[in-house]
Order: structure tokens, then C-alpha cells, then sequence
């Protein structure tokens, strides 16, 4: 597999004068339960925050007012909701027609237990063209679904980014030494994540492991991350990860490119968060409050 850790960074498109938003893409984030309203909101604050035009929050309608008070740039698009307080397999209904609105979608911050949403992310990722992010409950969702309902191998039709953190990985992979791969040395982490995108023949998938030196491949090429501190290790972290990944895409970066320039970012708001507030205190908020200085960083270095 090819090393691109020390290839340069893959840069945003210059935004011109005459620009709209319209230019930066329109991202659609689908997660949030009763309880979790957190996770999507911080997501789509982070999507925004990394340069997205336009993000909507699909949420479970019981939690749309509490998603649309943390942050009045997104809009909310309330879904019907299941009991208790948790989107399910009849909203596929609702956003299959939608599936072409939107340039990248993002699914799985806060999305709540795969007994009820195994077969929306199930089937999203086997029957999606659209570019598609899934994080969190997203991955145990399709985790469950593959393990419950296929008969036939995942081939995702359109371009995937899975972003597991080591536990979610071992839920995916259901292969025990690969798992273990995932909290091992460098040289470890890279095999099994490549191993794992090349399980995708269409070679339309991007594996983001995460974690301290988290590695980015699609089963050609691979870079290892090393923006970020241990002062990330704190609820929500990911779910933000999720937002700029998301964010890059929507601007029309290729996936790997997306997820490698976006955990590159991530890591280096956590970096500027730390120095501002000390590794103990800082939070997955400050990391969101970071990315500014990030973004501005990194373009007067490029
Ligand atoms: N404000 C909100 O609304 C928030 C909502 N959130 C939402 O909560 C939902 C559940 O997500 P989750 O990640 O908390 O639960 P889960 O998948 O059981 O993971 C824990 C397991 O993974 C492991 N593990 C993790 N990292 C590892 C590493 N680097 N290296 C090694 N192991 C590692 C860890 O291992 P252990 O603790 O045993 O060491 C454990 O086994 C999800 O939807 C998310 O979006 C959260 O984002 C928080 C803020
Ligand atoms: N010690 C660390 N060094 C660098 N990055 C870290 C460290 N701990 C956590 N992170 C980063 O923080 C994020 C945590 O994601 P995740 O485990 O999904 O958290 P959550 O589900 O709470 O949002 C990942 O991007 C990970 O790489
Ligand atoms: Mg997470």
C-alpha cells in the first residue's frame, strides 16, 4: 500500500469573490435520539464550521426543537420518530427521495441503538449512490445489519468514509485478530485498515481509524495523522470529526483527500483548543470553537 503521510496536504478550492453558497455544497448530517441530541448538533456545527454552504439535521422529531436551539445556522428536518425518542426503518421512506438534494450525507452521530436503526443504515449503505459519512451508530447499525439481514457481499454503490473509533471497527470487522490490529502499533492499524477497505471491490471506501494516530486508507494508499492530543479523548470529539469530514466533501474534495485533510484539521483545533484550555478541561465545544484558527492556519501555511 501506498504512503501518502508525507505527500502535502490536499488544499480547499480558493473560494472567488462572485462565490454562493451554493459552491460549498449542501450537506444532510441524520442522527440524534432522545438524550443525544448533542452528537448531531455538534456535527453539523462542525460541518459548518469547515466551510459546508448549506447543513440540514435530520433528526427524530422529538428532539428537532432541542437540536435547532444549539445552533440557528443549520436547519432541522424533523423525522418521524419511533419510541423511545429514536429514528428507524420507515424514515428510509422518507429520505430516499431526498437522497440527490443533498451532496454528501452524513449519518450516525447520536443515532441510538442498532436494534432500531440497523436497517436504515443498513440499507442506506447498500442502496445509496450519494457520498456518504458514517460514524457512530451509523457503523454499528450497518455492523448489525450485515451480520442480521445480507445474503449477498457489501458492494456500496457510491463513495463511502467510515470513521471507527478501535470498538466500533472490532463491531465491523467481526474478525477477531483484525480487531486486535485496530489497537496495535502503526505498521497493525494500517494493515487492518486497509484490509478492511479492500473488502470493497468497488474500491469506493475509505477507512478513518481513529484514535492517537489515526489512519486514513482506502486499500491503495494510506496516511497516519499526527495533529491531535489526549485532551480530545472526551465525549463528541468524533461526532465533530464527522461534521468537517463531511464539510470537505461537500466542497468537492475526494474522500480519501476529505478524510485525510479533515482529520489533519481536527486534530490540529484540538491542538489549538489544548494550548487555550489545557488537555483536562477542553471539550468536544472547543474543538468546534478551534477550527476557525485551524482553517486559518493551515491557509497561511498552504
Ligand atoms: N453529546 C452526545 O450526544 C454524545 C453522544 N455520543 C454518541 O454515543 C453513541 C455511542 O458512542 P460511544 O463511542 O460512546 O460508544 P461505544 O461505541 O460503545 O464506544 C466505546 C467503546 O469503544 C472503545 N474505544 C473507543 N475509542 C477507543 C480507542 N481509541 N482505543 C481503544 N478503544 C476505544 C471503548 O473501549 P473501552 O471503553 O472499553 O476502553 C468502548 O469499548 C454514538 O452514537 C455517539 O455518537 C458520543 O459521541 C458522546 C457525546
Ligand atoms: N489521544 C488522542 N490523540 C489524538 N486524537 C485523539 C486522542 N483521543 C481521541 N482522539 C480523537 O478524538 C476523536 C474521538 O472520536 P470518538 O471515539 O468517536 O468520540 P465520540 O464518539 O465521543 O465523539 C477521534 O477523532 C480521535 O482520533
Ligand atoms: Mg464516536
Amino acid at each position: 500500500m501506498h504512503d501518502a503521510s508525507d505527500e502535502p496536504l490536499p488544499t480547499l478550492p480558493p473560494r472567488r469573490p462572485e462565490s454562493h453558497k451554493g459552491d460549498f455544497g449542501r450537506a444532510m448530517i441524520v442522527g440524534g435520539s432522545r438524550g443525544m441530541a448533542g452528537a448531531v448538533a455538534m456535527a453539523g456545527m462542525a460541518c459548518l464550521r469547515s466551510g459546508a454552504g448549506l447543513a440540514t439535521l435530520g433528526v427524530p422529531r422529538c428532539i428537532g426543537p432541542v437540536v435547532a436551539g444549539f445552533c440557528p445556522a443549520y436547519m432541522v428536518r424533523e423525522l418521524v420518530d419511533d419510541d423511545p425518542g429514536v429514528l428507524y426503518w420507515a424514515n428510509l421512506f422518507d429520505l430516499a427521495p431526498l437522497e440527490h438534494d443533498f451532496d454528501v450525507w452524513a449519518l450516525g452521530p447520536g443515532l441510538g441503538e442498532p436494534e432500531q436503526t440497523a436497517e436504515l443504515s443498513g440499507r442506506m449503505n447498500r442502496e445509496w449512490n450519494a457520498p456518504l459519512v458514517i460514524d457512530a451508530d451509523g457503523l454499528n447499525g450497518v455492523a448489525s445489519y450485515e451480520e442480521r439481514y445480507a445474503s449477498e457481499p457489501l458492494i456500496p454503490p457510491g463513495p463511502r468514509v467510515y470513521t471507527p473509533h478501535p470498538g466500533e471497527f472490532g463491531r465491523l470487522v467481526g474478525h477477531d485478530a483484525l480487531a486486535e490490529k485496530a489497537v496495535g502499533a502503526d505498521a497493525d492499524r494500517v494493515e487492518a485498515a486497509g484490509e478492511f477497505a479492500s473488502r470493497d471491490p468497488g474500491g469506493n471506501t475509505v477507512i478513518v481509524l481513529k484514535g492517537h494516530r489515526t489512519v486514513i486508507s482506502d486499500g491503495r494508499q494510506y496516511a497516519i495523522n499526527t495533529t491531535g492530543n489526549p485532551g480530545m479523548a472526551t465525549g463528541g470529539s468524533g461526532d465533530v470529526l464527522t461534521g468537517v469530514i463531511t464539510a470537505l466533501i461537500a466542497q468537492g474534495l475526494t474522500t480519501f483527500d476529505a478524510a485525510r485533510l479533515g482529520a489533519h484539521v481536527h486534530g490540529l483545533a484540538g491542538d489549538l483548543a489544548c494550548d487555550r484550555l489545557g488537555a483536562v478541561s477542553m471539550t468536544a465545544v472547543d474543538l468546534i470553537d478551534s477550527l476557525p484558527q485551524a482553517f486559518v492556519q493551515l491557509s497561511a501555511a498552504g
